[in-house]
């Protein structure tokens, strides 16, 4: 890439999933046509309605799904981790191993996260829990540890999936400033969301996605005063 802040950058990305039909599969895009680019030091927040392709396009930017048709272009120089409730876990392993798992994933050392074990358990409050069976736990305590190993493992592009709205209020206040610390270090992240008011405290720029479209980009207000106007106008 030759613009050193760019991290990555997407261009009339499409995704396709295959919906049973009978006996047959049908085609259907999820994602149709999604160009942005994401810089060093962004945050980018994610808006649209239900189903409009946001989690599909976290999942592509993380490598979990390939693009269909378009392309995603990566600096190499950086390292994606998603923080994501749902993505990583598994259900019949412990909070520990699990943690080393996502961690394992998110790039770091097994040692690296052992040394780190104590800090996660600290900050997702989870105590003796963490050597439960995660099937055991509420989804609360899934988001505190979800994010307590993202945070501790400190990937260069942090993608966040909601995750703010999970949880009680003390660990919203407590996510939110991990995220404000996060983007006072010039992290580039993308954070999808429901929550406009946390959007526009935290975004510097907005991506709206509408039945699977860049429908809009750019300024965080203007990008959601044009989005409000078009819920409340019901097109
Ligand atoms: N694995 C899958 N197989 C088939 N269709 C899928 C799959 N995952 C998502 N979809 C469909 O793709 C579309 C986009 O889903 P996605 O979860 O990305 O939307 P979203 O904007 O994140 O929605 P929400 O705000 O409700 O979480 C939806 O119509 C959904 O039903």
């Amino acid at each position: 890439m030759s613009d050193n802040n760019l991290v990555l950058s997407l261009h009339n990305v499409g995704v396709n999933y295959r919906r049973q039909r009978g006996v047959w599969g049908e085609a259907f895009w999820a994602l149709r046509d999604i160009s942005f680019d994401l810089y060093q030091g962004d945050t980018l927040g994610i808006i649209g309605r239900n189903g409009a392709g946001k989690s599909t396009l976290l999942r592509l930017i993380a490598g979990i799904i390939q693009p269909d048709k378009g392309k995603i272009i990566y600096d190499t120089s950086h390292q994606i981790g998603l923080l994501s409730l749902q993505l990583g876990f598994v259900p019949y392993l412990t909070g520990r191993e699990n943690a080393i798992l996502s961690g394992i994933l998110l790039g770091l050392r097994k040692k690296e996260i052992k040394a780190r074990m104590n800090s996660i358990i600290e900050f997702s409050e989870l105590g003796n829990f963490i050597d439960q069976p995660i099937a055991t736990y509420s989804s609360g305590m899934l988001a505190r540890l979800g994010f307590a190993v993202a945070f501790q493992a400190d990937p260069d592009v942090l993608l966040i999936d909601e995750i703010l709205g999970v949880g009680d209020a003390e660990f919203h206040q407590k996510s939110t400033r991990m995220m404000q610390e996060k983007i006072r270090s010039h992290k580039a992240i993308v954070f999808v969301s429901h929550n406009s008011q946390l959007v526009q405290q935290l975004c510097n720029r907005v991506v709206w996605v509408e039945e699977g479209v860049t429908r809009m980009q750019g300024n965080t207000a203007e990008v959601l005063q044009a989005y409000h106007r078009f819920l409340h106008l019901g097109e």
